[in-house]
């Protein structure tokens, strides 16, 4: 049962998009209640409404079914409560580093000190404490996707939502961002829902998990992890079963 404290609940949504030939059906039938401090995500087929779920939490798509509430409000569109994370961080080339983590922070119309103040200690947080006067044009992919993540993490959001963080970066990279993400989830106690492709990575990260059936949508597997929360989950003896559990439910659901 969904209770007031969940960080997030959603109930009976369904999106459906207007293409060119007609109504594209994305997402059906979703009802899902997330407590502060899981780490949620999801995978499914190419197509299964992952990335439009994400858009509906972040607020930047109304559902055409059902109520999404974060931290007990409704949403209606994007807000500082909900940080979110791109597969392609957009960072603006012309600001260094902390004036990126600073921007909404200045929109908001924070003051300078308490700025600069979040900056560096979101910059500490993800490994980049010395990056603060760089331009992003100097940062390799896996530096600019933790800018990104420090700037989503900004504003303090009771949520980070995460858009496939991984999916563009090298496989080293992105094994040592996976572990950092762990590490910040562990330090921070925060709510995040992301969506990845790929099993693995949504064993070693996710607290819960989450399988879409292919379009529209609907969750076809709901499962908390159980794996302790060791410096890397793959040396535990459920990891394997729960990843092999998780595949069978992406192809049967691709099928
Ligand atoms: N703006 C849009 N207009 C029309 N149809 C759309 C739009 N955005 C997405 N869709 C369709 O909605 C469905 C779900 O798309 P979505 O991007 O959410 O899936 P996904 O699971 O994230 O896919 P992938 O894993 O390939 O990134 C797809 O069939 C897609 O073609």
């Amino acid at each position: 049962m969904p209770s007031t404290d969940d960080a997030l609940v959603l109930t009976g949504i369904g999106h459906e998009y207007r293409g060119g030939s007609g109504p594209v059906p994305a997402l059906d039938g979703i009802d899902l209640s997330l407590a502060a401090g899981e780490h949620l995500v999801v995978v499914g087929p190419s197509g299964s409404g992952k990335s439009t779920l994400l858009r509906l939490i972040a607020g930047f798509l109304r559902p055409t079914r059902g109520e999404i509430a974060a931290g007990g409000v409704p949403v209606r569109g994007p807000g500082p409560d909900r940080g979110m994370v791109f597969q392609q961080p957009t960072l603006f080339p012309w600001l260094s580093v902390r004036a990126n983590v600073e921007f909404g922070l200045r929109t908001a119309g924070v003051p300078r000190e308490r700025r600069r103040e979040v900056a560096g200690e979101r910059l500490a947080q993800v490994g980049l404490a010395d990056a603060g006067r760089m331009r992003t044009y100097e940062l390799s992919g896996g530096m600019r996707q933790r800018v990104a993540i420090a700037r989503a993490l900004a504003p303090d959001p009771g949520v980070l939502l995460m858009d496939e963080p991984f999916g563009a970066l090298d496989a080293l990279t992105r094994e040592r961002l996976q572990d950092e993400v762990r590490a910040l989830w562990s330090a921070t106690g925060k709510t995040i829902v992301s969506i990845t492709h790929d099993v693995d990575e949504a064993v070693r990260l996710g607290s819960r998990l989450v399988v879409l059936s292919a379009r529209p949508g609907r969750i076809v597997l709901d499962e908390t992890s159980g794996l302790p929360r060791s410096p890397d989950p793959r040396a535990e003896p459920g990891f394997a079963p729960l990843r092999d559990r998780l595949a069978s439910a992406v192809r049967a659901a691709a099928a």
